[in-house]
């Protein structure tokens, strides 16, 4: 059995919040870019709930949308990309419903830091050469808050030991630390206002592995300290399994399959899905040939017509070349510790016999 996903299920369109526990709703969310070949849809309709607390995963491979929709999510989208359509809302803790989308230029400098804080890609390299960290810190945090510049620096020790710093870091230059120990300092700067809510795109990406370890643990001894809620953005399944609850996969601009870590890990319900977790390799047991998932990603300027994976699916049937498949709810198929459901955009599971009726 299958049921619609309603992506608006507790928030009305005027962005009142019936449901305490979402922080930010998604819905309906098209980020185009206009290209010399053609409109790009590199985000073509996606709807998303995040709740308070949770970190959630955003997978899928290189070019499927996964920047294009955190920096839209962040108002960061930036010409020739433009957001074609769609709501974001967003609820911190102390303030009322914000509308991401209409919100003003004065509203949304408010927010960042603030409520809303970002780690894009390669962050630990955006560090200024020139300033030692605790005048980037002091910089950072007078721009998004009343503060004095006392009290900003009397924060920075703490914020660098929540970390794994030594205080003695504040006093260094960006090219006197490793790459790691950058990627920390980027960390405490992004959480320096205890934001409601981190997007943190490929944070342990160019990292060595003891690095990379190093990360996963802070961020996930940080959100359990802080309560923080985070949106981890990375093509790194082992990443998302070792740190987020829930993971969102996407492909070719749309969400194919939202499920609890162990619902995806264990038993992924999309063919697209089950190509990403048979590409990891793993360590010990029967040596099995890894088998990846067959041809390209297709263009963001023609996507194909009907279900987008149908090109590449080892499962492809007739209605896939045709009908679009909806995001829905997979009856019994809650996890049994979170009672989260799991939500599939796939035929297989929409046809009865398969997955039950279609009772959206
Ligand atoms: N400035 C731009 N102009 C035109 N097209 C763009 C632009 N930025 C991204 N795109 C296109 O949008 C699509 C999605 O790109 P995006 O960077 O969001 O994917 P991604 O999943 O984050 O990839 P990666 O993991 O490699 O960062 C791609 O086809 C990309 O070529």
């Amino acid at each position: 059995m299958v049921k619609s996903n309603n992506a608006s299920q507790g928030t009305q369109t005027t962005g009142k919040n019936t449901d305490e526990s979402l922080l930010l709703t998604v819905e309906d969310l098209k980020v185009y870019y206009d290209t010399v070949g053609g409109v790009s849809k590199a985000v073509d309709s996606v709807s998303l709930r995040i709740k308070r607390g949770e970190i959630l995963g955003i997978a899928g491979e290189s070019g499927c949308g996964k920047s294009t929709l955190t920096t839209a999510l962040l108002r960061l989208t930036q010409r020739p990309g433009y957001i074609a359509g769609g709501a974001i809302h967003f609820y911190p803790q102390e303030k009322g419903p914000i509308d991401l989308i209409t919100v003003s230029g004065e509203q949304l400098r408010a927010i960042r830091w603030r409520n809303l804080s970002y780690l894009p890609q390669g962050s630990m390299n955006s560090l200024n050469p020139v300033l030692r960290i605790a005048d980037q810190f002091c910089d950072a945090i007078l721009e998004h808050s009343q503060m004095s510049r006392r009290q900003a620096l009397n924060m920075v020790s703490d914020l660098l030991q929540q970390v794994g710093l030594e205080p003695h870091v504040a006093r260094m230059y960006p090219h006197e630390l490793s790459g790691g120990m950058k990627q920390r300092v980027t960390i405490a700067m992004a959480i320096a206002l205890r934001p409601d809510l981190v997007i943190a795109d490929e944070p342990t990406t160019a990292l060595d592995v003891h690095n990379q370890r190093i990360i996963i643990q802070m961020l996930s001894e940080l959100r359990d300290k802080l309560g923080m809620t985070i949106i981890l953005v990375t093509h790194d399944m082992s990443v998302h399994a070792e740190l987020a609850d829930r993971i969102a996969i996407m492909y070719a601009g749309t969400l194919v399959e939202v499920g609890n870590v162990r619902q995806i890990f264990k038993a992924p319900k999309h063919p697209y899905t089950q190509g990403l977790i048979n590409s990891i390799p793993r360590i010990g047991g029967q040596r099995v040939r890894m088998e990846g998932i067959r041809g390209n990603t297709p263009s963001p300027k023609n996507w194909p017509a009907g279900c987008r994976f149908h090109t590449r699916c080892p499962q492809v049937m007739p209605q896939c070349r045709e009908k679009v498949p909806q995001l829905l709810t997979i009856a019994n198929e809650q996890d049994a510790q979170s009672k989260q459901s799991m939500l599939v955009a796939c035929h297989l599971y929409t046809q009865s016999g398969a997955g039950g009726t279609h009772d959206n």
